[in-house]
């Protein structure tokens, strides 16, 4: 079975269902706009990429299954205000909105064209939404070679181990995954010794999520809970050989400090302790040049029921029951709770941001310069993952 997070064709879009992940293989359908921003905001679908290509698809699905009007405007209007409403369903990841523009630019561009009615804005919309789905899967086995050459080139020996946080592979992308990426292509080329995951909490995406794609690829994986990473670097980091730690992104600013899921500030902190590698691997479409820093990025913050609640299926101390589902309590009732989503991790903690395009390095003043990446973008090296823009 491929690891499919998005399943489209031409009028039908399924999201895996990642709630009922690891035990339960469950694809939801998705009809409209509507039926993708709650998808997106119940994280039933989540991963900065997978969101922004779920919420292009959804219009797709719904443009294609209502009676398109002839008339430009109407479907323009219509399109653009549906990408507004996308864009709000979380606030963080910069591919959602950076999608929404993108698609913006290209239906207003379609608009223009002399003779253009409703049907050709509207299939200039879907076709690009569909190009994502493409253009993720290529930039990510880009992001996961040249992860791979830059950690075996900044270490010893013929095989690494990796210390990796949340889920970044295929159930967060439309597959191979970033970071998780990283992880397959050392694994494609024997070069990894062994990947450790963490758990993740509180939305456990690594013990639910990374866990199953890295059994399901048959990778040697060690899963650890957040609070065991230092331990794990300290005593295990010569043994098990862990070169590196490497993260994705939900968006990283213009001087390079990258928002990513909660417990990666950390994760960065005790790798420059113990002088371990830490890397941001994220396609170019996760590149914010517009937010200076990482001090003017929103972090979601979630109902704090995730964090004193847990939801499984029932254990009878031998099988899970894996038709069973127990909401649990794990916390004392009336504590208050703070529930970050991301947090922040300063450029100056980050050895590497890996691109599809190659892994960008601080410079002589040890900063970041995103902008040739970018540029490179510009120059048409390469479509952007939004219809070649
Ligand atoms: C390639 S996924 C990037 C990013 O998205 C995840 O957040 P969430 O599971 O809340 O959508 C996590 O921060 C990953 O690193």
């Amino acid at each position: 079975m491929v690891l499919e997070a998005i399943r489209y064709k031409e009028g039908q879009l399924q999201i895996l269902n990642q709630l009922k992940l690891p035990h339960q293989v469950e694809y939801d359908n998705v009809r409209s706009a509507e039926d993708g921003w709650h998808a997106i905001k119940e994280m039933r679908t989540r991963g900065a990429p997978a969101i922004a290509i779920v919420a292009a698809l959804s219009l797709a699905v719904e443009l294609q299954t209502i009676t398109t009007s002839d008339n430009v405007e109407e479907v323009l209007a219509f399109i653009l205000e549906k990408l507004d409403y996308l864009v709000t369903s979380r606030p963080t990841a910069v591919n959602l909105s950076d999608a929404a523009r993108k698609l913006k630019r290209i239906v207003e561009n379609a608009a223009k064209h002399d003779g253009s009615d409703g049907a050709a804005v509207s299939k200039a919309y879907c076709d690009a939404a569909a190009q994502m789905l493409t253009d993720d899967v290529a930039d990510n086995e880009g992001i996961g070679k040249h992860g791979a050459e830059w950690i075996m080139k900044h270490s010893e020996g013929s095989k690494v181990s990796v210390l990796t946080h949340c889920n970044t592979g295929s159930l967060a992308t439309a597959g191979y995954g970033t970071a998780l990426g990283v992880i397959r292509s050392l694994h494609a080329q024997s070069s990894l010794q062994r990947a450790f995951c963490t758990e993740t909490r509180p939305y456990n995406q690594g013990s639910r999520l990374t866990a199953f794609e890295l059994v399901h690829d048959k990778i040697p994986a060690t899963l650890i809970t957040d609070s065991m990473a230092s331990a794990l670097l300290r005593l295990k980091g010569p043994t098990e050989k862990i070169a590196a730690i490497v993260v994705g992104a939900d968006r990283v600013a213009a001087n390079g400090d990258t928002a990513n899921k909660i417990g990666t500030y950390q994760l960065a902190i005790t790798a420059k302790h113990h002088g371990i590698k830490f890397l941001v691997a994220a396609p170019r479409t996760t590149i914010d040049l517009q937010t200076p820093s990482g001090d003017s990025i929103v972090i979601e913050e979630r109902p704090g029921k995730e964090v004193t609640m847990i939801k499984g299926p029932r254990f009878d101390g031998v099988d899970v029951d894996v038709n069973s589902t127990e909401v649990v309590s794990i916390a004392a009732s009336g504590i208050d709770v703070w529930n970050p989503a991301f947090d922040v991790t300063p450029a100056s903690l980050i050895d590497g941001i890996v691109t599809e395009i190659g892994v960008v390095e601080k410079g002589e003043d040890g900063k970041f310069d995103l902008t040739l990446a970018m540029e490179a973008q510009n120059e048409g090296i390469k479509p952007t993952s939004v219809g070649g823009l």
